[in-house]
């Protein structure tokens, strides 16, 4: 298809608290018992959707028929609260059938990184995005990560992507204010914040919400933080970001998501395990965590 065929409309499908949910594992298998009850609970607190299978979600680390299992459960535990989709590879082929396979399931939007490791053109990148939305039955979301896939988008390049009718927002982790800034001029995208140290900066400048791993804890107050921003209060949510801000640090400190999964591990909604080579949080790490999450130690 060109991008002339049938076309979803610019609705701001994908504003809001959005969680790039982890997968929890149990030794050794994915605990889908464990993913539906977190999401079920971060429903409850009133996100607006969820990602499955994002960096958070270890999805590098899931074969095929484990990632769409992931999604079934998030999406039947979601019950109705939209869900995107992490869509990454670097072989063309096997990324757009996996874009293909995900067209007979109900899902918001798919986040798609640039191709990882081979590090092509503006020329190449415009081709993977628009070759990919060509193909895919929803809403794409560039997934812009230079940082993980060694592609860097230019603006020009996002902004020539935003023409293309089923490319309606980026997850926005590229590191760059200036792009971030042109990107919400030009109104085409809607622009998330992708990195959880952004969520108030890219909403103040106008930005339309934020993918986050932090938000698994703390989520009422993101969720507040999201709706004082939403209504112009600077000032109320200047003091609910300065609190939540030695929180978001934390979760950062080591490998996201070893951090978070050792928090909801320790109030006991799942293993502290992640799959190979990432590793669990070091013990020094657990203590901060605790102080920050308050929680109480063990
Ligand atoms: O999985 C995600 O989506 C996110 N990934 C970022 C990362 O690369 O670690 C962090 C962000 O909070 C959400």
């Amino acid at each position: 298809m060109s991008a002339t065929a049938t076309t979803p409309s610019r609705q701001p499908l994908f504003s809001g608290l959005w969680i790039a949910l982890v997968t929890p594992f149990k030794d050794g298998a994915v605990d889908y018992p464990a993913l539906a009850a977190l999401t079920t609970r971060l429903r409850a607190q009133g996100v607006s959707g969820f990602v499955a299978c994002g960096s958070t979600g270890e999805a590098a680390a899931l074969d095929k028929a484990e990632q769409l299992q992931v999604l079934e459960t998030v999406l039947q535990a979601a019950q109705g609260l939209p869900v995107v989709m992490g869509v990454s590879g670097y072989h063309q082929g096997q990324v757009l059938e996996q874009v293909q396979a995900l067209a007979r399931y109900p899902v918001a939007g798919l986040l798609v990184s640039a191709p990882h490791y081979i590090r092509p053109s503006q020329e190449g990148l415009l081709h993977w995005f628009r070759t990919l939305a060509d193909a895919s039955a929803v809403p794409l979301l560039v997934y812009d990560i230079p940082y993980r896939t060694g592609a860097t988008l230019s603006t020009e390049t996002l902004q020539a992507l935003a023409a293309h009718p089923r490319i309606q927002a980026i997850k926005d982790c590229g590191g760059n204010p200036a792009k971030t800034q042109a990107l919400i001029a030009d109104g085409r995208l809607q622009v998330l914040a992708g990195e959880d140290a952004q969520i108030f900066h890219t909403l103040a400048l106008g930005g339309a919400g934020a993918i986050s791993a932090s938000a698994h804890w703390q989520t009422p107050r993101f969720v507040e933080l999201m709706a004082l921003l939403r209504a112009g209060d600077l000032g109320e949510a200047r003091r609910v970001w300065q609190a939540l801000l030695p929180w978001i640090e934390v979760c950062f400190a080591e490998p996201n998501p070893a951090p978070l999964k050792a928090v909801l591990a320790h109030a006991g909604e799942m293993n502290n395990e992640l799959r190979a080579p990432m590793m669990a949080a070091s013990e020094a790490l657990g203590q901060r965590l605790q102080a920050q999450a308050g929680l109480s130690p063990r």
